[in-house]
């Protein structure tokens, strides 16, 4: 099944906002339903695929003569039209459908990539490699004029190997994340992944973003648990990684990780996998303050045991009920909402429970209420809703979109002043006040992640107004010390600020390499660093 093409998921799991919340968005934020109802996809107007004869030809010989797979239909096309930031949506729902590839190309393995690679070049096509197409950074449209295939990589879906003695597995990179699961739990493994993107999300856009799943405290960032990357570019196949660690030289993996398409195409990831849990529990602890809670979850973080699950809403989210989706609104009525933490563990029955005892007395010391089961499974039911709740959002008016970034714990509570600040302050100035809400959505030993949900009213432009916030949050990032992404990545909407992050001496190495294995710039020009 494909994704709604101009919203999220499938479309049979349309989610309507409870009555609460309709009434909260009209009396305390202004929102007013909608004039135009978004375009049906058959009334949109894509112009001819700017693909000639003989680019044609040579992409079908790329992928061995399946005609098939190289689409130029108007639908395929918009279906690979940028990817679901809000403003994505927005642009899509009216209809605007100015960063449409030319063609989906679909190739069916590494050579094909290298053959698409090539026909590419020879035609003069920039190549964006296209995963589940969940991006929200703009990672999926070309930060530059000109004709571009998209490379979707959906038939590059298997599990190439398993080796249980060293507890790894080989996947292609277009196996999306439940059936990456499946296939390991064929042999009792899972690979402990889970974003909010989970169902539509593939392993090599995980790669490819540096991507962080729900369950970071307990199995990792995707990051930390790849071993090995295949990475094909214009100029040949890279090969990365060899053994579980090494001191050879600069690890080229990490540029492979992160390279949002721009440096090459990931043809293959060798993942560490771990046996599947025989126990999943999630509960909730409810703290006075976000600083109390805060300090609760970095003594976790730092000095264990660790939860496998672990964030925190602050007072307004809290209050929203943003944790438990399929109830949001159900906390409104309440005085003692405070701030809730979904506490979550994954193992074996005697590690769980050991954990848990442990985790129990520390989250007590530091001032916690235990809040029962009853959260954590509601968390965990709904984990995958939210995303559903976006497009009822934008249905009744209303403007609702995310960020994210991290620092150390050290300066978490300024970088949330600082972003709330500016999302409230340049909102408020444009006439539609917005409401900000935040938890703490991934922990380390020195830092934690801090994830924005921001909704106002839609304004006159409703990108435009976004983006103006959007850009305030940024700069506010970087001036307290945050990075401009924690796991969304960087793509084009964050160039600007990933160039400032990264230093005129970083930019210049990174464009190095890019030159070195894309000497032509044809791949994902503008994408995490700026066209030539
Ligand atoms: C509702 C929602 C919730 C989300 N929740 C999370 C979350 O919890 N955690 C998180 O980390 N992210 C989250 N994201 C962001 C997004 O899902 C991640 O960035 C994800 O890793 C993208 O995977 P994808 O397969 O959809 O990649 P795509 O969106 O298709 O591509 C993302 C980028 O990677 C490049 N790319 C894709 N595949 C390859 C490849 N094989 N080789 C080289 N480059 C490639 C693309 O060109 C693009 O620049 C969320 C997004 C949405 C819309």
């Amino acid at each position: 099944m494909d994704m709604l093409w101009n919203g999220w998921g499938d479309p049979a799991r349309a989610t309507p906002l409870p009555d609460t919340v309709t009434g909260l968005l009209r009396e305390l934020l202004g929102v007013t339903p909608r004039a135009a109802a978004p375009l049906p996809l058959e009334e949109i107007g894509v112009p001819a695929p700017p693909l000639d004869a003989d680019a044609r030809r040579a992409l079908e010989a790329a992928v061995g003569q399946r005609a098939r797979d190289v689409r130029t239909d108007a639908e395929s096309r918009i279906r690979h039209t940028r990817g679901k930031s809000t403003p994505d949506l927005l642009r899509m729902r009216a209809g605007d459908v100015t960063d449409t590839p030319a063609a989906v190309v679909l190739p069916d393995g590494h050579d094909e990539v290298l053959a698409v690679l090539a026909a590419c070049a020879e035609h003069g096509l920039a190549l964006v490699p296209f995963g589940g197409g969940t991006s929200v950074v703009g990672g999926l449209a070309p930060g530059r004029e000109g004709a571009f295939v998209a490379l979707d990589l959906r038939r590059m879906n298997r599990l190439l190997d398993l080796d249980e003695v060293s507890r790894t597995a080989t996947l292609q990179p277009g196996l999306r994340a439940p059936e990456a699961e499946a296939l390991l739990a064929e042999h009792g493994y899972t690979l402990g992944h889970f974003p909010q993107s989970y169902e539509w999300a593939t392993v090599g856009g995980f790669a490819a973003t540096r991507s962080s799943g729900q369950a970071s405290a307990g199995y990792g960032r995707f990051d930390e648990m790849v071993l090995g990357l295949t990475l094909a570019t214009p100029r040949g196949t890279l090969d990365t990684g060899r053994a579980p660690r090494s001191a050879a030289g600069p690890d080229l993996r990490q540029l492979v990780l992160g390279s949002e398409g721009a440096f090459g195409v990931i043809t293959s990831v060798t993942v560490r996998v771990r046996p599947a849990p025989e126990v999943r529990r999630y509960e909730g602890w409810r703290f006075a303050s976000f600083d109390e809670g805060t300090a609760a979850l970095r003594r976790l973080a730092q000095d264990g045991p660790r939860p496998t699950v672990l964030r925190l809403s602050d007072e307004t989210e809290t209050l929203i009920g943003l944790a438990q989706p399929d109830a949001v609104g159900a906390s409104l009525e309440r005085q003692d909402a405070g701030c809730l933490a979904v506490v979550g563990f994954e193992g074996t029955g005697e590690d769980t429970a050991h954990r848990r005892e442990g985790a129990a007395e520390i989250l007590r010391e530091s001032g916690g209420t235990f809040a029962g089961e009853e959260p954590g499974e509601r968390w965990a039911h709904g984990r995958y809703s939210a995303p559903y709740l976006r497009d009822a959002l934008l249905d009744a008016g209303a403007l609702a979109e995310t960020l994210e970034t991290a620092t150390l714990w050290s300066r978490l509570p300024a970088l949330y002043a600082a972003v709330r600040e500016a999302l409230t302050a340049t909102l408020t100035a444009a006439g539609t006040p917005p409401l900000v809400m935040c938890h703490i959505s991934h922990v380390y030993e020195n830092g934690a992640s801090l994830y924005f949900t921001v909704v106002s009213a839609q304004g006159e432009d409703a990108v435009a107004h976004w983006t103006r916030a959007k850009h305030a949050a940024n700069d506010a990032i970087l001036a307290a010390g945050g990075t401009i992404t924690h796991h969304h990545a960087v793509g084009t909407d964050h160039r600007d600020w990933y160039v400032r992050e990264a230093g005129p001496l970083g930019v210049e190495a990174l464009r190095a390499v890019k030159r070195s294995l894309d000497p032509a710039g044809l791949l994902s020009p503008g994408v995490l660093l700026p066209a030539d």
